[in-house]
C-alpha cells in the first residue's frame, strides 16, 4: 500500500471508477486514500460506503491529494480547471490526465501554470488489472513519469509513447476494448445461430478470444502464423475466414480504428 500518497480522481464516471477499483484491487491504495468527485454525489454513495472519500467539492479534493487525476469528458475540462486552479500547487501536485484529445500543454495553458502533467490512456480493463495503458508527457520529470508508470503497471501493462501518438493510442487501446467486445458478442451470436444457448455461446466465444490473445502475448508469435495452424487445407476455418474477409472484416476494423482516431483528435477542440 502507498501510505504517503493520496490520490483524487476528479470525474468519477466509467473510467475514473474503473481506475479507483483497479488501484484498490491491486493493493496500491486503500479506499480511504482515494477521493472521488462528481457533481451528482448520490451516484457515488455505494463507493462512500466502501470507504472511499466522496465529494462534489473538487477544490477540497485537490487540497487533500498529491496526485490529481483528471477524468471528466473533454467538453467538461475547462470548467473543472477553472474550479481547481487556485488550489493547484506545482511544487506539490502531479496532474494525470486521462482525457481524450487534450494535450499536456492545453492544460498548462488553461491553468496558466507550469505544473507537471502526464497523460495516461488506460482502458476499462483497468478495473481488473488488465489495462493496456499508454503514458506520455512533455514536461514531467523522470521521477514523476516513473511514478505514473509504476501506478499504472499495477493495473495492467504500460508503455510510454510520444505525446503526438496519444490519440492513436486512444483509438487502438481505449476504444479498442469495445471493438474486441463487439467481436466477441458477434461471435456468440453466430454460436447461438448454430445451436448454443446464448450464455454458453458467450462464454465459449470469450474464452476463445482470450486464448487467441494469449497465443500472441505468451508465444510472441504473429497472428497469421497462428491462423495458418488452424486453417486445414480445404477446411472449414479458411472457408469461414475468407467469407468474413469478402464481407470486409479486416477493412471494417481498420476503418473503425481510423475513424476513432480522427474523432479523438478533435473532441476537445470542437466544444
Ligand atoms: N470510458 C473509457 O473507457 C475511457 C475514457 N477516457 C476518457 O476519460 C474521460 C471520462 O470518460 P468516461 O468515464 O467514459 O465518462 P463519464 O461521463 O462516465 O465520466 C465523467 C464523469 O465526470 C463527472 N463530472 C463532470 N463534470 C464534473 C466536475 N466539474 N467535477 C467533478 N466531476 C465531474 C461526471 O459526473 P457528474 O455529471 O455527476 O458530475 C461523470 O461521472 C473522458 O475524457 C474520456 O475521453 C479515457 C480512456 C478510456
Ligand atoms: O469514447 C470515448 O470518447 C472514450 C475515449 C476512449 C474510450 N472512451
Amino acid at each position: 500500500m502507498n501510505s504517503e500518497k493520496t490520490i483524487a480522481i476528479l470525474g468519477s464516471g466509467n473510467i475514473g471508477l474503473s481506475l479507483a477499483k483497479g488501484l484498490v484491487k491491486a493493493g496500491i491504495y486503500q479506499p480511504e486514500q482515494i477521493t472521488l468527485t462528481r457533481r451528482n454525489i448520490a451516484a457515488l454513495a455505494e463507493l462512500g460506503n466502501a470507504g472511499y472519500q466522496i465529494t462534489s467539492d473538487n477544490l477540497q479534493a485537490v487540497k487533500g491529494a498529491n496526485i490529481i487525476v483528471l477524468a471528466v469528458l473533454p467538453q467538461q475540462l475547462k470548467k473543472l480547471l477553472d474550479e481547481i486552479k487556485e488550489a493547484i500547487n506545482p511544487a506539490k501536485h502531479l496532474l494525470i490526465s486521462i482525457i481524450t484529445g487534450v494535450a499536456c500543454i492545453d492544460i498548462r495553458q488553461h491553468l496558466d501554470m507550469d505544473v507537471q502533467v502526464v497523460r495516461s490512456m488506460p482502458n476499462t480493463a483497468i478495473a481488473i488489472g488488465q489495462s493496456m495503458t499508454c503514458i506520455a508527457s512533455d514536461n514531467a520529470s523522470v521521477v514523476n513519469l516513473s511514478i505514473v508508470k509504476e501506478l499504472f503497471d499495477t493495473v495492467g501493462v504500460t508503455i510510454q509513447i510520444n505525446e503526438e501518438l496519444m490519440t492513436s493510442a486512444t483509438a487502438l487501446c481505449a476504444c479498442g476494448i469495445a471493438f474486441f467486445l463487439r467481436s466477441i458478442r458477434a461471435a456468440s451470436q453466430g454460436g447461438t445461430e448454430i445451436g448454443f444457448h446464448a450464455h454458453d455461446a458467450l462464454k465459449m466465444a470469450a474464452q476463445t478470444a482470450k486464448g487467441a490473445a494469449d497465443l500472441l502475448l505468451q508465444l510472441a508469435s504473429h497472428p497469421e502464423q497462428e491462423i495458418d495452424k488452424v486453417t486445414s487445407p480445404k477446411g472449414c476455418t479458411i472457408a469461414g475466414l475468407n467469407e468474413m474477409e469478402h464481407n470486409g472484416f479486416s477493412s471494417a476494423m481498420i476503418k473503425g480504428i481510423k475513424m476513432s482516431a480522427d474523432i479523438a483528435a478533435v473532441l476537445y477542440k470542437r466544444d
